[in-house]
């Protein structure tokens, strides 16, 4: 994979977001509260040099000195937090703020805290009422790694730290970070954290980003690995939560980018019904409340989304929500790659993929291209990849994927996960593999909030119910834990031991070099109605075999693949471009014939590929609100 580029510095701290002030009497009861709506919230200091919170608006203007105060930031990754100031008893309540913007804005706020005790403390009473400087606010700056790290190494002065045990909803930051900052070995290492140092757009994701904002309905495409699920969780993280609803045509591929399925959202079931019935569905009163609350609808692998679902949406959008305007008014962020895996159709079924619907030409403003493969950094298999994704493979292509039958990709016992076409393959593979292992089965049963609907959580998160290990057993990480040390969605391992005790969690031997014990983990997911379900279960999945459908997406350590039997158009090139380079795959049974791209597909691509040309022939592109039915691409 290619070497990740760094942000140099985060903005300052502004946080678009709805403030609730809670004023509470001395028993903790709240006396009086006030809303705030689409308003700032800006950190700064005083000429005191004390740490400000000061909410803009155009009608408001209020400071809250941060003194003594606690963080309760349990439901970050759904904009929200409190600020409880113990001095004055208020509550601010921050809710609808983009995640991401509250993430860093919370870290800052608790790290210039503590760096302001550390370097310092207040200035006192008597000198603040004989000061002659006049009053003033300055805009806080970024939060430095070497602030962070006074922070981390006077840990008992951070407010975040500090406090976490007194606080029932505030979020177990210790046991993490203790992880992140640990190496294989066990030591400690002080780590650049992921906030501060977040990795970097591409030139053209951040075109994207900027469309996006800018309120368009817009499709963004890209082969395999150009980074469109990346740069889609950064647009989630960018928009305000409330009124954004994250989904993906599958439930696997919406785990992946913290969403539901765009069936779960829509909720007209299979949407094989008629219009007017799937109108009634979703007229439900929980359902039609979702369609109606949501501003922007986020989509990803949208090449799997069957036409006739897609134009049946767009007619329950501008009916639910009593608004003629495509999809009723919502702002569609789409993304995916039609050259992927097409819709799932019954056999005789007519095959119509979105593009194609008129729904589609009325929808989407802009179409743009990310050209930038950042999965594969062997220049090679990228070139190899991109032909047999427009369905060609010259003789030199099928002869040097060929020779990777030879190759090995087991490394420590830990073997390739064979990538099958049919899925009935893939259970049969991983059971009579376990049963040949000798020792004794051990079960983990994943605890869900709600047994009545584990079978949603089934198909929406990507661990089963019911696991059964054994010592050497093959498995794949199915979360990432540590993207530092490779333990990423998709890592291969091998079970070496269990831990001695209750639990007996599995200890795994990844082919990153590492060795760990596995925990478990926590999935949620959006049922219908806005509720959410959880499941807790070990981040594993047996892995001597995967199904290509269930592949897409990943990004996998080693695999083989034969793929005489492919059956789908474009099936081959997901396998294919799974792996990093070509060392890590055994592709066997490999002729021309396995690589198909539809023609239809094909069609749709070289219109997008004239339009951009026709665009740089004649002008620069200027984003702008007021233009309808524009194609750019890269
Ligand atoms: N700007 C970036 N900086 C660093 N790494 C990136 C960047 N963009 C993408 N990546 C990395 O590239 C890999 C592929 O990204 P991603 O899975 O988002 O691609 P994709 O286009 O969604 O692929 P697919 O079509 O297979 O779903 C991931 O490991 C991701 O973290
Ligand atoms: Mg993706």
């Amino acid at each position: 994979m290619k070497t990740p580029d760094k942000e140099p510095a985060l903005q300052a701290p502004i946080l678009p977001c709805t403030l609730v002030v809670e004023t509470l009497n001395a028993g903790g009861t709240v006396k009086k509260s006030t809303t705030y709506k689409q308003i700032k919230l800006i950190l700064g200091r005083n000429e005191f040099r004390d740490l400000i919170l000061r909410l803009d608006s155009p009608k408001h203007s209020l400071k809250f000195p941060l003194r003594d105060f606690v963080l309760h930031k349990r439901f970050l990754k759904e904009g929200k937090a409190t600020i409880s100031l113990k001095d004055v008893n208020l509550n601010l309540m921050i809710a609808n703020a983009p995640p991401n913007q509250l993430l860093v804005f919370m870290k800052t706020l608790a790290g210039k805290h503590a760096v302001t005790g550390v370097n310092g403390g207040v200035i006192n009473a008597r000198k603040r009422l004989l000061s002659t400087v006049p009053k003033s606010f300055e805009e806080i700056s970024p939060l430095t790694f070497n602030e962070y790290e006074t922070v981390r190494k006077n840990g008992g002065k951070m407010p975040l730290k500090e406090r976490a045990a007194n606080v029932p909803d505030a979020s177990p930051v210790s046991s993490k970070r203790k992880r992140d900052s640990k190496d294989a070995s066990g030591s400690s290492t002080p780590k650049v954290p992921r906030f501060l140092n977040p990795l970097v757009l591409t030139s053209e994701q951040k075109r994207v980003l900027q469309v996006v904002q800018s309120g368009l309905n817009v499709f963004f495409t890209g082969s395999a690995g150009t980074g469109k699920s990346f740069l889609l969780k950064r647009i989630v993280g960018a928009l305000p939560p409330d009124v954004t609803f994250v989904t993906a045509s599958t439930g696997v591929a919406a785990c992946q980018i913290g969403g539901t399925t765009l069936h779960a959202f829509a909720g007209i079931g299979s949407g094989k019904a008629s219009i007017d019935q799937c109108i009634q569905l979703a007229s439900r009163r929980v359902i039609a409340q979702q369609w109606k609350k949501c501003k922007h609808l986020i989509v990803d692998e949208v090449s799997m989304v069957d036409g006739d679902f897609f134009t049946k949406l767009e007619a329950v959008g501008r009916a639910v929500r009593g608004n003629d305007k495509p999809f009723g008014g919502i702002q569609l962020i789409l993304c995916g790659d039609f050259l992927q895996l097409p819709p799932v159709t019954r056999p005789g079924e007519k095959r119509v993929f979105c593009f194609q619907t008129n729904a589609w030409d009325r929808c989407i403003n802009l179409s743009m291209e990310l050209t930038d493969v950042r999965r594969q950094d062997d220049q090679e298999f990228i070139d190899i990849l991109q032909s047999i994704r427009l369905g060609r493979c010259k003789e030199e292509m099928v002869e040097r994927l060929k020779q990777t039958e030879k190759n090995t990709v087991e490394r420590d016992g830990i073997k390739a996960t064979r990538l099958c076409t049919h899925r009935e393959d893939v259970n049969h593979i991983n059971q009579e593999h376990l049963k040949k292992l000798a020792g004794d089965n051990q079960v983990f049963q994943a605890v869900d909030s709600d047994p009545g609907l584990s079978s949603l959580l089934d198909s929406q998160t990507p661990v089963v119910a019911k696991l059964t290990l054994k010592v050497g057993a093959q498995v794949m990480l199915m979360k990432n834990l540590d993207v530092g040390q490779g333990l990423v969605n998709g890592a291969r391992g091998v079970v070496t031991g269990f831990k001695m005790g209750k639990e007996g969690n599995p200890i795994v031997r990844f082919l990153c070099g590492v060795t760990t014990e596995i925990k478990h983990e926590k999935w949620t997911v959006k049922g219908s109605g806005g509720i959410y379900l959880h499941r807790r279960q070990l981040p594993l999945k047996l892995a001597w075999a995967f199904s290509i459908h269930k592949s897409q997406g990943m990004t996998l350590d080693c695999a083989e693949m034969s793929l005489s039997r492919v059956f789908e158009a474009g099936q081959a090139y997901v396998a294919l471009s799974r792996a990093r380079n070509l060392k890590s795959i055994r592709v066997l049974d490999f002729g021309p014939e396995c690589v198909r791209a539809h023609p239809d597909v094909l069609k749709f691509y070289q219109g997008l590929r004239r339009a951009r040309y026709e665009e740089q022939q004649t002008h620069d592109i200027e984003i702008s609100t007021e233009r309808k039915a524009t194609t750019l691409v890269y």
